[in-house]
């Protein structure tokens, strides 16, 4: 285990130029502006030549990098071939690297929408490429950098990711300083990923055009990568805690220099990034009461969580400091992420999110919303409720919801009427006992409704439920007993009953193939789910699923305002279901580079169905949707949370989410006002 302090922990170190770690002051007499300048390093390479390293010409880890090149007989003139793995031995690498692949994969894709210019190359930890992407600069064909390529200094030289390996540390290596190609156009910058135990991961390059005025700015957006990379793998590890984030300073929004602690539901600190004790000034051990170090209670932190107030002013020993709270992930949702409130979905056990009851009825007129709120209530005094709406609106997303919010302890559990034949229904329902009829398991089977005890029991299509058991299911409702199949005594029933149907049922009673006294019983509270295309704000919906599919598939993606607009003028005969396919296919089969989703991404089936519809011509297309008319309002709502998801994106970086949304700066400021007036 390194310790505190070591050059791993670059957060800690002061943001200064150049090469911050390795500057030493008696290793560089020179004035800081000489060294590196382009007739200092051609200087340095001449005395190379008869074998000095001039350490007072040259920045001291590229001093060091030549000195190593110098002991392995790595010199100038060379004209071998660079080692490259074959396809197997880069399999086995990439998957030895497979979680920094897998959790760095949303992070470079947003980096690389955003610095089109530059080539970005990860590596890993002995600096063999793993990943390549972006511009590909024209440099001899063995110089080609292409997943499989060794970077190693015995063979490459003095090379931006095998120098930051060695001085374990962020570095900037100039184009007259690689020492094998000093002819070559290109400067690169590199930083280690590290783990929050600050152990390498790999190391993360940038190469660009030598020309640029500001290579700093470059590394400085690599050091955020590497900071978020970090921090992600800290809330990770510490999925089922809150995890507070500390800025360091009370100007400082980047998250660089930031503490991190996990605390559990009772404001207990479990655990800690190691530089949070340097950025706190204080030891923190384990089991400590998050109150007593913030003098705040915990509950009204999280309540401001939970209310979306993300952002938090909090005192500490040493002052006001601004603190992020991240919700553990069993409330946390893709919009959390994004700067949105923490509560609009949950995770299942799969760690899909799934909308919350809020969520689900934000489009839905207000009486129909009120509808599901009395449902909650109704369900928590333990009578039955009744869903009903067409196919794919969204009936078992409700039930789930209601569940959730009722606060039930026991667990969500569904039967799906139409799907299970007939004669099992009942087996399935009401449970039985060893032997009760050929075929029973052996030790008996509880049965859906006792499983729900203590929970919620979902009757999916209960219209296609047969009439006979239709009157058992009565009894069950009325006097909250069953008794299983084969048992002579009764057993308690404390699940709450809701029931769904796509039919209605009314026109079923009247046909008389559904029992009208159950009927009676269920219809106490019923919900009408409305199809998609009678909800109000289309926009922002598919906005927000749009966000949760990004949270499950770990990818940021933003979609182009032209196709979200057409989206959100499509009729949606499938409803939610439709809905969630097509967005989830098009996230999963689009580029893994890809930071953008336009029309042209998606199947022709796909763009062909959206073309015949225009925001323009809405009004025809779907007129039981007046309100979904593309008003004012509407587009300006959609502008606005485009642009602050580009924002978000790019860690609030105006000059970075204006390049992704395709405008200039000023712009970016002019229609934020226009969105926010
Ligand atoms: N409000 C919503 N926001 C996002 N996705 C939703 C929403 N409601 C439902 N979905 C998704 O749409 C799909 C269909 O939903 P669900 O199964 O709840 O519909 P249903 O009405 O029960 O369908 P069916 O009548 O065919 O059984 C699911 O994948 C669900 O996650």
């Amino acid at each position: 285990m390194r310790q505190p302090g070591s050059r791993w922990e670059s957060a800690r170190r002061p943001r200064w130029w150049p090469c911050r770690t390795s500057m030493h002051p008696q290793e560089s007499p020179m004035p800081r502006s000489a060294v590196r300048s382009p007739d200092v390093i051609r200087q340095a390479r001449h005395l190379l030549r008869q074998g000095t390293v001039a350490m007072d010409m040259l920045d001291p880890c590229i001093g060091r990098s030549w000195q190593r090149c110098l002991a392995l007989g790595v010199l100038p003139g060379g004209t071998h071939e660079i080692p490259r793995l074959s396809q197997t031995e880069l399999k086995d690498l990439r998957d030895s690297h497979d979680t920094l692949l897998r959790l760095s994969d949303p992070l470079l894709a947003a980096l690389a929408g955003e610095l089109k210019d530059c080539q970005l190359v990860l590596t890993s930890r002995d600096a063999t490429v793993l990943k390549a992407c972006g511009r590909r600069f024209s440099l001899e064909p063995r110089l080609d950098i292409a997943a499989g390529i060794q970077l190693d200094e015995r063979w490459f030289g003095t090379n931006a990711p095998a120098v930051a390996m060695f001085e374990k540390a962020p570095v900037l290596v100039r184009s007259s300083e690689h020492l094998l190609f000093p002819d070559n156009p290109v400067s690169c910058v590199a930083v280690p990923l590290v783990d929050p135990d600050e152990h390498c991961l790999g190391i993360l390059d940038l190469t660009f055009d030598a020309r640029h005025r500001y290579p700093e700015h470059y590394l400085g957006r690599l050091e955020q990568v590497a900071r978020a990379l970090k921090r992600d793998m800290f809330i990770q590890r510490h999925e089922t805690h809150w995890v507070l984030e500390i800025q360091s300073d009370v100007m400082a929004f980047d998250g660089m220099g930031a503490a991190l602690l996990a605390i559990d539901e009772d404001g207990v600190i479990r655990g800690h990034e190691r530089q949070t004790i340097a950025v706190l000034g204080m030891e923190i051990p384990q089991g400590t009461d998050i109150e007593a170090l913030l003098g705040q209670p915990w509950a009204r932190l999280k309540r401001q969580c939970r209310d979306g107030a993300e952002l938090l002013a909090i005192q500490s020993l040493s002052g006001t400091r601004m603190a992020r709270l991240h919700a553990p992930r069993r409330w946390r949702g893709a919009v959390a992420a994004l700067g949105r409130s923490a509560s609009a979905s949950v995770a299942d056990d799969k760690g899909r999110t799934r909308p919350c009851l809020d969520s689900l009825v934000a489009g839905w007129e207000p009486q129909q919303a009120r509808e599901a709120w009395r449902a909650v209530r109704v369900l928590k005094a333990g009578l039955p409720v009744l869903l009903q709406g067409p196919t794919g609106s969204g009936k078992e997303a409700l039930a789930r919801g209601l569940h959730e919010e009722s606060g039930a302890q026991g667990p969500f559990v569904g039967l799906n009427c139409a799907a299970i034949p007939e004669s099992l229904i009942e087996a399935e329902l009401f449970g039985y006992v060893e032997g009760a009829f050929t075929g029973a398991r052996k030790g008996g089977y509880r049965g859906r409704l006792l499983e729900a005890n203590g929970g919620t029991l979902l009757l999916d299509e209960i219209g296609d439920m047969p009439l006979s058991l239709q009157a058992r299911l009565l009894r069950v409702l009325q006097e909250k007993v069953v008794i299983p199949l084969g048992e002579h005594r009764e057993v308690p029933v404390t699940a709450a009953i809701v029931a769904a149907s796509h039919r209605h049922l009314e026109l079923e009673v009247a046909s008389g193939s559904f029992r009208e006294d159950l009927y009676y019983r269920l219809e106490g509270v019923v919900v009408e789910l409305p199809s998609l295309a009678q909800q109000s704000s289309l926009v922002e919906q598919i906005h927000e699923l749009w966000q949760r599919l990004e949270q499950q598939y770990q990818r940021r993606v933003v979609l182009a305002e032209a196709l979200l607009a057409r989206l959100a003028a499509y009729p949606w005969p499938g409803n939610w279901r439709e809905l969630q396919h097509c967005l989830e296919t098009a996230l999963v089969g689009l580029e893994p580079d890809a930071s953008r989703l336009d029309l042209e991404d998606l199947s022709p089936r796909w763009q062909r169905k959206l073309m015949d519809v225009t925001p323009g011509s809405l009004g025809q297309s779907a007129p039981v949707r007046p309100a979904a008319e593309p008003s004012d309002l509407a587009i300006r709502e959609l502008t606005l949370k485009h642009m602050q998801k580009a924002l978000a994106a790019h860690g609030g970086n105006m000059s970075a989410a204006a390049r992704a949304l395709g405008i200039s700066r000023s712009t970016l400021y002019r229609r934020l006002e226009q969105a926010c007036r």
